[in-house]
């Protein structure tokens, strides 16, 4: 059986993981360009790791130049399997108070300027994504949320801006309206590369903020975010070491075969370059 690895990518004020043996930092060259930043890998326990933090270290892309590929690429490249991502998120519901944490079932995308496939050139795919979380890594994450003592929402909406200013009233009581639990920048485009790369993907959200939708509240700033991190981040550091436990298995999902059937394009007349480029991706289907 082929060694687990999980892959961690820190969202705002998680720029490292404390706590791994054996670490080293990595250059991972993509055929997308460069990661947000070198990955880290080491083990946590007997659990081979991968951190890498999504806005580089120091925080230092935008949400919207995040190179989303290259990062899934990367950690796809180092043989990570299960990605657990930790993101800041804006509660869009009363009941989900800042300091809560929420394990998201569901995005919509509102992103309009993201490079969200590794389709393309010459190779067409169309994966499934009724449903864009790994069932059973939420399921983990929530159980290890709980142990640790967090208040914990399992499911909820996570809706994707593309930012990178946060949204006006109107935006945010029609998002309200539309039934969303969290907002953020970042999780659908990483979500669907999760998921045409063939990883397991969840993420551990916490909530920051009431965005600016609920009077008598503070509007969302970044100082309001940042200290709310802050306060909370060494609970998502524990609730991945309580998760990392359970993760060391072989996967019972279906995550792994995520492009089995999905891959349109004959395969004579898909073009060498476009094949050498996704042989990290999607290689076992491509001969
Ligand atoms: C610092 S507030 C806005 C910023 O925080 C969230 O980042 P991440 O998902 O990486 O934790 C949000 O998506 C924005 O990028
Ligand atoms: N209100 C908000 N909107 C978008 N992204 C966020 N990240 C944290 N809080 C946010």
């Amino acid at each position: 059986m082929k060694e687990m690895t999980i892959g961690v990518i820190g969202g705002s004020g998680l720029y490292a993981m404390e706590g791994l043996e054996d670490v080293r930092e990595e250059k991972v060259g993509t055929p997308y360009g460069d990661p947000s930043d070198l990955l880290v890998t080491g083990r946590l326990g007997d659990v081979r790791m991968v951190f890498l933090p999504r806005h580089g270290r120091g925080h230092r892309l935008l949400p919207s130049e995040v190179n989303f590929r290259a990062n899934i690429y990367a950690l796809k490249k180092l043989g990570v399997d299960q990605v657990i991502s930790v993101s800041a998120v804006g509660s869009m519901k009363e009941e989900i108070v800042p300091g809560h944490i929420v394990i998201p079932d569901q995005f919509f995308d509102r992103t309009v300027a993201r490079n969200s496939t590794f389709f393309g050139e010459g190779i067409v795919g169309h994966v499934q994504f009724a449903d864009p979380v790994c069932g059973r890594l939420a399921a983990i994450l929530a159980q290890s949320a709980r142990e640790v003592g967090a208040t914990v929402h399992e499911g909820g909406t996570y809706l994707c801006m593309e930012g990178p200013q946060f949204s006006t009233r109107a935006e945010s009581r029609i998002y309200r309206g539309w039934g969303v639990d969290v907002i953020g920048m970042t999780n659908s485009t990483e979500a669907k590369l999760a998921r045409e790369a063939e990883l397991c993907y969840s993420t551990i959200a916490l909530a920051t903020d009431y965005d600016c939708w609920y009077e008598g509240h503070e509007d969302v700033s970044v100082e309001a975010v940042v200290a709310l991190i802050q306060q909370n981040v060494a609970m998502a550091k524990d609730i991945i070491a309580a998760a990392v436990k359970c993760l060391a298995g072989e996967r019972t999902c279906s995550c792994g075969m995520a492009l089995q059937y999905a891959i349109m394009t004959d395969r004579a007349l898909i073009p060498a370059a476009t094949r050498e480029k996704l042989a990290v991706i999607m290689g076992k289907y491509l001969s």
